[in-house]
């Protein structure tokens, strides 16, 4: 197939037309208005989100259902191949968040004695909001690539949290991609070729998938449900807070090492739920460990999911309704010397574990400005104290970097670290 002819194009759906208020908008079908997402855009299941811009796409975005992490170790110790191959990907990953093919051939397009540079199954389908966002983790700062000086001090190793269950080998990792998109046919298109373009120089360390979503980054989004069949994501950053982001997301001038300038820190933590145990907890246990109920999502003493959390309501007892170890008053900002996460986690189910229980819970992950300030204190906090630890257990951890947007054709992922 030629370069000019797209996915799309295949598929029928004619010229996209991008709107064009920041990150996170998603390209429309020709004679569409363009104007900020709504609803009815975040449903637009074939949109094609923007590749180029201030920030990466895939953090403020409109959380897409589907979600597939993926983690890699550079096995290559020769930085010119590691800076060549974030080139290749960046082209890479520029053509398949527009819905294109891989590579210029494409996977039926070029000679037939050698390999396909697109993997084909994600040919007729379209963009589906696919995005790519990258980062580095501390294990790459090493001395192989001479890069131990442009380590970040926010990149840190977490500690050690109470009840950590880690297991290295889905832990940590060089470089992640974070690839997000209604369709996961076309996300798994994404970190196949990935994976494919990067042999020799990347091995893939572990992956995940996710599904529902389990977070609202727009207001312009329904709160989806949890596998605890709770609404998360009520109380979230969201794109329209721009004040919050600049203050609590985004990494800004002087934060540390200009490379991450308008980048933020992704904080990833793959929690394990016991399912079965959960399912035998009474409906109020179940809403006191969150603090809110589980139909509306309301804070407990009030009616509707978004009015604010009043932690000094008391029941007739006297005893507060929502109870001192009530997930979200440890989580609350108030609590946490105002830090605020942008959460874009995904509920995942990876079968079952051969004890006929269910092998699922949540791939949390969120970004935030520096995580030493953020995550740390927040997941101290519940690590200690939590109600809802006697249902759950972290299993995997990551800590990745994640630099600011690439600009244009010319600029590609990690160009201000490695250069
Ligand atoms: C360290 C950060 C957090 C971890 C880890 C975490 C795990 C976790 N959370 C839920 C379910 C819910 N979380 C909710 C709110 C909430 N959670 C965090 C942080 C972590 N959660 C924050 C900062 C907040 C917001 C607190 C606030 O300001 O009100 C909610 C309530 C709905 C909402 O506001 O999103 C639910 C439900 C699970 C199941 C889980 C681990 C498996
Ligand atoms: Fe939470």
């Amino acid at each position: 197939m030629s370069e000019r002819i797209s996915r799309r194009k295949l598929f029928g759906l004619g010229a996209a037309g991008v709107a064009a208020a920041g990150a996170g908008v998603i390209a429309l079908r020709a004679g569409e208005e363009e104007h900020a997402p709504t609803a009815a855009h975040v449903a637009a299941a074939g949109g094609a989100v923007p590749f180029y811009g201030e920030h990466q796409a895939g953090i403020i975005t409109p959380a897409q259902d589907r979600l597939h992490f993926v983690s890699f170790d550079v096995i290559t110790d020769k930085k010119a191949e590691l800076d060549e191959l974030m080139q290749e990907w960046t082209a890479a990953a520029a053509r398949m968040t527009q819905g294109k093919e891989a590579g210029t051939f494409g996977a039926v397009g070029g000679l037939p004695e050698a390999p396909p540079d697109d993997t084909g199954e994600a040919l007729g389908l379209p963009a589906s909001g696919l995005t790519l966002t990258v980062g580095f983790g501390a294990s790459l700062f090493d001395d192989r690539f001479g890069l131990a000086s442009r380590r970040p001090a926010a990149l840190a190793p977490l500690p050690k949290f109470p009840g950590d269950a880690l297991l290295p080998e889905i832990s940590g990792g060089d470089i992640c991609v974070q690839a997000c998109a209604h369709d996961p046919q076309v996300a798994v298109h994404a970190v196949r070729n990935l994976a494919r373009i990067g042999f020799g120089r990347v091995s893939v360390r572990w992956s995940q998938l996710g599904f529902g979503r389990t977070s609202s980054t727009s207001r312009a989004q329904a709160t989806p449900r949890n596998l605890m069949g709770f609404k998360d994501g009520t109380n979230n950053l969201k794109l329209e807070d721009e004040a919050l982001l600049a203050e609590q997301l985004w990494v800004a001038p002087g934060d540390g090492q200009d490379w991450m300038t308008g980048g933020s820190y992704l904080v990833t933590r793959k929690i394990r739920m016991m399912v079965e145990t959960w399912d035998r907890a009474p409906l109020d246990e179940q809403q006191q460990i969150f603090g809110r109920d589980k139909g509306e999502g309301a804070p407990l003493g009030r009616k509707a999911e978004f009015d604010p959390l009043d932690f000094a309501a008391k029941d007739a007892t006297g005893q507060p309704l929502i109870k001192a170890d009530a997930h979200v008053r440890l989580a609350h900002p108030s609590n946490n010397g105002n830090a605020h996460l942008l959460r874009r986690g995904y509920n995942y189910v990876d079968g079952s574990d051969g004890l006929g229980r269910l092998d699922a819970g949540l791939f949390f992950m969120a970004y935030q400005r520096d995580p030493r300030r953020q995550f740390v204190p927040v997941q101290l906090s519940l690590a200690r104290n939590d109600a809802l630890n006697e249902y759950i257990k972290h299993v995997s951890s990551g800590l990745f970097a994640c630099p600011g947007g690439v600009r244009d054709a010319g600029d590609y992922w990690g160009r201000a670290l490695l250069t």
